[in-house]
C-alpha cells in the first residue's frame, strides 16, 4: 500500500519565557521524529507523559507548527500550504481527542454537533443534512432518535460515539486518535475500541493512535512507535515483535496484568526521567538503564534502521 502520511525530522521547539529569577529556557517536545504511515494501517505512539505524544499528533495536523521537518499528507507537502488549503485539507485528516466533554459545546444538540464540520468547512453534504446527520449517528453505533438531545444528557461513551461521528462527517481517510479512551470506564473502552475497529474495516480508515497504554496498543494497532523525551526509541514493524530497546522492554514487562484496573499504566522504572530542559548529553534513558555505559553517557544513540526494526541504543536486547 502507498503511504498515506510521511513525517520527516519533525521537531517542535518551547521556550518558556524568562524572569528577573529565571532565564528563559527551552526543550525539544518532539525531537527528530521520522515514520511512513501506509493507507489502511494502525500506527501507535506509546510512551510516558510528557514524552510528546500530543505535540507530535498536533504537528502532524499542522495545528501547531513545527520547528523544522516535513510532513507529507496524500503526497501534498503540508507544510508548503496556505492557512485555507490546509483547512480544506484537513477535512480528509481528523482529530478525535481523549475528552468528549470538551469536544463538544454543551448547548449544542447532538445534531448541531454533527453537522458543525459541514458549516466550518462550508460543505454541502449529499443527503439533506437530516439525513446526513442520521447516518452518521447511526454509523456510530447511536440511535439518530438521540439527535434532539443534548451533550448532558447521554453518557460519557455515547459523547465519544458522537466526537467520533463530528470526526467522520467530512469522510477523512486519516483519524489521528489522542486516547480516545483513556477517559472512559473499562467495559465502556472495549466498546470503542471495537466501533473504531469496525470503522476501520468498513471505511478503509488509516489511523495514528496515540496512548500511554502499551497492552492496548499491541492490540489495536500494526506498528508501534515507543517515544521517550521527544524522540522515538523504538519502532516495531508488527507488534508480535519482541522489544529491543530496555526503555520498551520494561514497557511490556510493566503491562501484563491483565485487569486494566490493576495494571499499573506504565512503568514502575527505576531513576529519575530527566527535565526536558536540561536533557544529559548521550542518551536520555541512561540513569534508568540496566545496560548504560560510558558510551551511552556521551553519544546519543542514531535510530538505526537495518532490520525494519528500528531500535535507538548503543546496547539492544
Ligand atoms: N504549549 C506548550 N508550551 C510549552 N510546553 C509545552 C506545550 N505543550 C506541551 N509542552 C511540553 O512538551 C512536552 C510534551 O508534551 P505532550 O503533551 O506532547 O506529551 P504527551 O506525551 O502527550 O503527554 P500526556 O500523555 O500527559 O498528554 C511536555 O514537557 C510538555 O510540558
Amino acid at each position: 500500500m502507498p503511504n498515506l502520511l510521511e513525517v520527516r525530522d519533525l521537531s517542535k521547539r518551547f521556550t518558556s519565557a524568562g524572569s528577573a529569577f529565571r532565564k528563559a529556557r527551552s526543550m525539544h517536545a518532539v525531537n527528530g521524529v521520522s515514520f511512513d504511515l501506509a493507507k489502511g494501517r494502525v500506527i501507535g505512539v506509546v510512551g510516558e507523559s510528557g514524552c510528546g505524544k500530543s505535540t507530535l499528533a498536533r504537528l502532524i495536523l499542522r495545528l501547531i507548527e513545527p520547528s523544522g521537518g516535513a510532513v507529507h499528507f496524500d503526497g501534498d507537502d503540508l507544510l508548503a500550504k496556505s492557512p485555507a488549503q490546509m483547512r480544506r485539507l484537513r477535512a480528509r485528516m481528523q482529530m478525535v481527542f481523549q475528552d468528549p466533554y470538551s469536544a463538544i459545546d454543551p448547548r449544542y444538540t447532538l445534531a448541531r454537533a454533527v453537522a458543525e464540520p459541514f458549516e466550518v468547512q462550508g460543505v454541502t453534504p449529499e443527503k439533506p443534512m437530516t439525513d446526513e446527520v442520521a447516518g452518521l449517528l447511526e454509523m456510530v453505533g447511536l440511535n439518530p432518535g438521540l439527535a434532539t438531545s443534548y451533550p448532558h444528557q447521554i453518557s460519557g461513551g455515547q459523547k465519544q460515539r458522537v466526537g467520533i461521528a463530528r470526526a467522520l462527517a467530512l469522510r477523512p481517510s486519516l483519524l489521528v486518535l489522542d486516547e480516545p479512551t483513556a477517559s472512559l470506564d473499562v467495559s465502556v473502552q472495549a466498546q470503542i475500541i471495537g466501533l473504531l475497529e469496525d470503522l476501520r474495516s468498513d471505511l478503509g480508515l488509516t489511523y495514528l493512535f496515540i496512548s500511554h497504554d502499551l497492552s492496548l496498543v499491541k492490540y489495536f494497532c500494526d506498528e508501534i512507535l515507543v517515544m521517550y523525551l521527544g524522540r522515538v526509541v523504538e519502532a516495531l514493524p508488527d507488534t508480535a515483535a519482541p522489544a529491543r530497546h530496555p526503555y520498551t522492554r520494561t514497557l511490556m514487562e510493566s503491562t501484563f496484568e491483565p485487569d486494566p484496573k490493576k495494571r499499573r499504566l506504565i512503568a514502575p522504572l527505576e531513576g529519575e526521567v530527566p527535565s526536558p530542559f536540561d536533557l544529559p548529553p548521550g542518551c536520555a534513558f541512561v540513569d534508568r538503564c540496566p545496560n548504560a555505559s560510558a558510551l551511552c553517557r556521551s553519544e546519543t544513540p542514531a535510530l538505526s534502521t537495518e532490520t525494519g526494526h528500528a531500535v535507538a541504543c548503543h546496547h539492544p536486547i
